[in-house]
């Protein structure tokens, strides 16, 4: 089959098994509640949203794989798209390596979203499946940062930290997910990178592999402490607005 006709298989790995320590006490991160709905269920229709991807495999907390299966059936979610739940790991890495193991032969491009991102566009979605199927190992959606950027020393007691730097902000940039990756490349990242890593394109750079940034999207945040609950409400409530309802 000539390239331009190449049918690419796209699934999505939605790390979802973190407890949500810095929300503060209650259900794991992925179950709370934005207008009524699991941050998960928002997570994962941000991914089906995209007609590329095909399967969806949720890394749930290690004791709700049930509980997740249930919300899935519960609500409304495209057809089209295939899900799988798989108990997650003891670090979000562990919870990726978990659900790149139960991905099937023939996945070409694998999306890897933080069911802490629930609210991002599906343009932003498509946007970094794009640029993998164009060729590049790994892909990162990012936005510009607003704040200045200092370097310091951590101190752990509390006391003020000697700032050692102040990197040139128009060279950095705030990564989101969904973080897109070639398939092989991906796994043979999680099969041979070892440390500590906070993402997954970080892992695809420790190959030795350039990773490419794409626009991000202000809506792509992290929900992370509780004003972000807040802000996320207010995205929906916003969104609702402007179709009318
Ligand atoms: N062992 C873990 C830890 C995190 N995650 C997932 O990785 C994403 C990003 O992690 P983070 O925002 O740090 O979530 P938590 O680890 O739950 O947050 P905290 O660090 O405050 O506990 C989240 O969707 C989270 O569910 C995961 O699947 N498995
Ligand atoms: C993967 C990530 O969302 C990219 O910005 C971020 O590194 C996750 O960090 P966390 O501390 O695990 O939430």
């Amino acid at each position: 089959m000539s390239e331009e006709t190449r049918v690419f298989r796209t699934a999505a790995v939605i790390p979802a098994a973190g407890r949500g320590v810095r929300l503060g006490p209650g259900a794991p991160k992925a179950l709370r509640a934005l207008n009524g709905t699991p941050m998960l269920i928002h997570a994962v229709r941000a991914m089906a949203a995209s007609r590329a991807v095909s399967l969806v495999v949720v890394v749930a907390p290690p004791d709700g794989a049930t509980e997740v299966k249930n919300l899935l059936a519960e609500h409304a979610l495209p057809e089209r798209t295939d899900f799988v739940v798989v108990p997650g790991g003891d670090s979000r890495q562990e919870s990726v390596r978990l659900g790149l193991a139960a991905l099937p032969p023939g996945i070409d491009v694998v999306l890897v979203h933080d069911a802490a991102r629930p609210l991002v566009p599906v343009d932003t979605v498509d946007a970094v499946i794009e640029a993998v199927r164009d060729g590049a190992p790994a892909v990162v959606p990012a936005l510009p940062l607003a704040d200045t950027v200092k370097e310091v020393e951590p101190h752990t007691d509390g006391t003020p930290e000697p700032v050692l730097a102040t990197p040139d902000r128009s060279r950095l940039r705030a990564v989101q997910t969904p973080q897109g990756f070639d398939h092989a490349t991906l796994a043979r990242a999680h099969e041979s990178v070892t440390g500590e890593v906070t993402d997954d394109a970080s892992m695809v750079e420790r190959l030795g592999l350039k990773v490419v940034v794409v626009p991000g999207h202000e809506e792509a945040f992290k929900v992370t402490r509780p004003l972000d609950l807040v802000l996320a409400e207010a995205v929906l409530a916003r969104r609702r607005a402007n179709d009318g309802f």
